[in-house]
């Protein structure tokens, strides 16, 4: 089992590819299904222990493997049970079938397990499966009691249409997941869209999803993320590349003994009206390791190491200033725009947040001559760039293109892209993180980073996991203030 962070996101048209490249080079599908299985009932053995297991498969590959894993975990000495939702279709998963010797019980007619596996659906699940009506045996009185023979569905027996709730193979899935103590996944739960992250069907949620030969963007991007609960990578001897990563911790460099608060970094937070935004970036910056903060613009308080200091050109005009960051707490007035002018005509690199995002536009943002980092939430990145159907990954992916700029489009599944395509997406963001002031507090620390000279992608993507990180060290009910002061906790533990 391989932990996630820094792995490629494979689509589902990118991971058959992947698959289809080393069976040109003579594996075949088999093959890779006995190794998908064999590792996934490993796993299994040492979760379940002495508990019965019950394996659900679909007809297709993702179904396939769930067979195999049935027939290496009953080989390994384990109690376990198959219960199918139709005919295996695929030659693989038919000859996988055939590996299995146990009984196959029908998903309408299975009694719950403590364990159950997942195998319904993988990656080729295109529609939603609500209306899916679960088939069941249409017996006669003769067939009463009959069990499936051990090699297949008999002849002679129909699959006949359930009734409705609980017959569904959603509604089935559901009631067996309600009943067990632990829910695996086989590379994702049921009912997911592989690419999309959406729910075409609502699974139950997993304790553990194992993703097969690569992490897929269902995994990470919501609501497709929340289903999975733990997610591990389970190789299967495919090599994977993308430009698509799950983000993993940074490598910061600590001050070395030559440094000074110069060298560290100097950031520069423009003020507007609401003070305590651009506070809280100030010092989230500083918290996560800037030499040198300033906030410009009218305002008072601690701490006394942030130097407050007039708004005026002159003050902007410092060539020691690394970045700037302008938006949280600005206002949409007369004086946010002339500051936002000012900012923009400053030659410093920019990291543009909050209201400074509702008075640009793409085009003007693409213009701008400097490094350039934007961190949109959902509103702000629709007002930007228009609403839009397609996946957060693509719409990230566009929106860098669009305005040349790193775009950190956040959320509980935070997409970080470049302009060359590469992305960087953020996995198990704190729920908690749901309150006023955190996005100050991400503007302020990948303005640390960028005015520490970082690359604008890797600025964004440290910025992005120290704020996580924080988050998730913090636990329930913080406040941004107290955000801010975790970044240190995070910075420290790199
Ligand atoms: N390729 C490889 O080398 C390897 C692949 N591996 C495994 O394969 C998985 C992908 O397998 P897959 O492509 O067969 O798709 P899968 O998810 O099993 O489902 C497809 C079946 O579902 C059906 N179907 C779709 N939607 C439906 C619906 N709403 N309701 C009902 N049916 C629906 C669809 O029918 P159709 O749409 O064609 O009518 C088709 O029959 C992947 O996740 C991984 O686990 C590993 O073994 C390693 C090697
Ligand atoms: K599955």
């Amino acid at each position: 089992m391989i932990d996630i962070e820094g792995q490629p996101i494979l689509t589902a048209a990118e991971m058959r590819a992947a698959e289809d490249a080393v069976i040109a080079c003579g594996v075949s599908v088999e093959t890779l299904m006995n190794r998908a299985g064999t590792a996934i009932a490993h796993v299994v053995r040492r979760l379940a222990g002495v508990n019965e297991v019950l394996i659900l498969c679909g007809p297709g590959n993702n179904g396939g493997d769930g067979y195999v894993a049935a027939r290496v975990l009953a080989e390994m000495g384990a109690t376990v049970r198959v219960a199918a939702l139709s005919k295996p279709k695929t030659a693989a998963a038919k000859s996988a079938r055939a590996g299995w010797s146990g009984v196959v019980e029908t998903l309408a007619e299975a009694k719950p397990a403590p364990i159950i596996v997942d195998a319904l659906f993988g990656t080729g699940l295109t529609r939603p499966l609500d209306a899916e009506p679960v088939p069941t045996l249409s017996r006669s009185p003769a067939d009463a009691g009959a069990q499936l023979s051990s090699k297949g569905y008999p002849d002679g027996l129909l699959c006949a249409p359930a009734s409705a709730g609980e017959q569904t193979v959603v509604g089935r899935l559901h009631f067996l997941a309600n009943a067990a103590q632990l829910r695996i996944a086989v590379d994702l739960p049921s009912g997911l869209g592989t690419d999309s992250g959406q729910a075409l069907s609502k699974p139950p949620v997993f304790n553990l999803t194992l993703a097969l030969g690569a992490v897929k963007p269902a995994h990470l991007l919501q609501p497709a993320a929340r289903y999975c609960g733990h997610i591990r990578l389970l190789d299967i001897g495919v090599p994977t590349t993308s430009q698509a990563e799950v983000l993993k911790p940074p490598t910061l460099a600590n001050p070395g003994p030559d440094a000074h608060k110069y060298t560290r970094g100097m950031l520069a937070v423009i003020a507007g009206i609401m003070s305590g935004a651009s506070d809280l970036a100030a010092l989230a910056a500083m918290r996560a390791g800037a030499g040198y903060v300033t906030l410009l613009g009218d305002t008072a308080g601690p701490p006394h190491a942030l130097v407050r200091t007039p708004f005026s050109d002159h003050a902007l005009a410092n060539d020691r200033i690394g970045a700037l960051v302008i938006g949280p707490g600005l206002g949409r007035d007369g004086i946010a725009r002339s500051r936002l002018e000012a900012a923009l005509t400053s030659n410093h690199p920019l990291i543009i947040d909050g209201d400074a995002l509702r008075l640009l536009d793409p085009e003007r943002i693409k213009a701008l001559k400097v490094p350039v980092i934007l961190t949109p939430h959902a509103g702000e990145f629709d007002a930007l760039f228009g609403k839009s159907d397609a996946d957060k990954i693509t719409r990230a992916r566009e929106a860098a293109v669009l305005t040349n700029a790193v775009v950190v489009f956040k959320g509980a599944d935070t997409v970080i892209a470049a302009p060359d395509g590469r992305v960087r997406i953020a996995q198990g963001a704190s729920d908690w993180l749901s309150t006023a002031g955190t996005g100050d507090v991400l503007a302020g620390a990948i303005g640390a980073m960028l005015a520490a000279g970082l690359d604008p992608l890797d600025a964004a993507c440290a910025g992005v996991w120290l704020h996580g990180d924080a988050a998730r060290r913090l636990g329930p009910a913080f406040i941004a203030d107290d955000l801010a002061e975790a970044l240190r906790s995070a910075r420290g533990a790199l």
